[in-house]
């Protein structure tokens, strides 16, 4: 059976990162991504916007949506400081084996907790099944139509505090619409844009920052 384009963007990171060294693992897929097979991970040019934020933030539990290959994963969790941590999630199975072995291989394991299922499902468990009372920082970067719809099941659990940052990827290409309409016009965010490029491409994108006011 024919591998997976995930499957070798890992065993790349295998044979050719330094175990034990985040950054190494994404220079890694960053250069694959970039000469081999485009992949739709983050990247480094809209990851120095993640960064940013993150370490502006300085999240002490940080929830992550759409894991894929576990590239933002290790992006973020490299940043956490002790004792914080990083709940990503993944519905496909086959992802999220690779970004679990992906996670373990740059040495941030610890710091993360990779929830295996559909969002709209994770979400509602949060609080009681993981323990989360509510979130510093939201990275958005699972299917687009759920951007908005998942915003708001956030909100419903109590999972925003005033505060809380979302950052999504992607607002505009493929692009998030729906998302952008409900997050721009509603008062209890505070939105800025942060114009980009499109992974390992001469494509405009942009990331928008929310920040709940409670
Ligand atoms: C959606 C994906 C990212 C991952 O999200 C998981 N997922 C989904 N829905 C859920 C859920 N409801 N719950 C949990 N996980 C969930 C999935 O399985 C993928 O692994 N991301 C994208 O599709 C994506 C696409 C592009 C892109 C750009 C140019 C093109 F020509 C084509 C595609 C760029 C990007 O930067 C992306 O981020
Ligand atoms: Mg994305």
């Amino acid at each position: 059976m024919n591998q997976s384009k995930e499957r070798r963007i890992l065993n790349f990171v295998l044979q050719n990162a330094v175990r034990g060294d985040p950054c190494s693992v994404m220079e890694t897929i960053d250069k694959y991504c970039s000469e081999k097979e485009w992949a739709m991970n983050v990247g480094d040019v809209k990851g120095v916007i993640l960064d940013k934020t993150v370490e502006e933030i300085n999240p002490k539990v940080a929830l992550e949506l759409g894991t894929y290959c576990g590239y933002s994963a290790v992006r973020i969790a490299r940043l956490l400081k002790a004792g914080a941590c990083l709940l990503t999630v993944e519905f496909n199975p086959e992802f999220a084996a690779i970004a679990k072995q992906m996670i373990e291989f740059a040495g941030v394991q610890d710091k993360v907790k990779l929830l295996e299922g559909p969002s709209e499902v994770i979400i509602p468990q949060l609080k009681k099944k993981y323990e989360v009372d509510t979130l510093d920082f939201v990275f958005v970067d699972h299917w687009k139509d759920r951007y908005a719809p998942d915003t708001i099941l956030l909100q419903e659990c109590s999972l925003l505090r005033k505060g809380s940052v979302l950052l999504a990827d992607n607002i505009i290409f493929p692009g998030a619409p729906e998302f952008v309409k409900y997050i721009r016009n509603n008062p209890r965010f505070q939105c800025s844009t942060y114009p980009s490029y499109l992974e390992y491409m001469k494509v405009q994108d942009a990331m928008e920052k929310a920040v709940f006011l409670g």
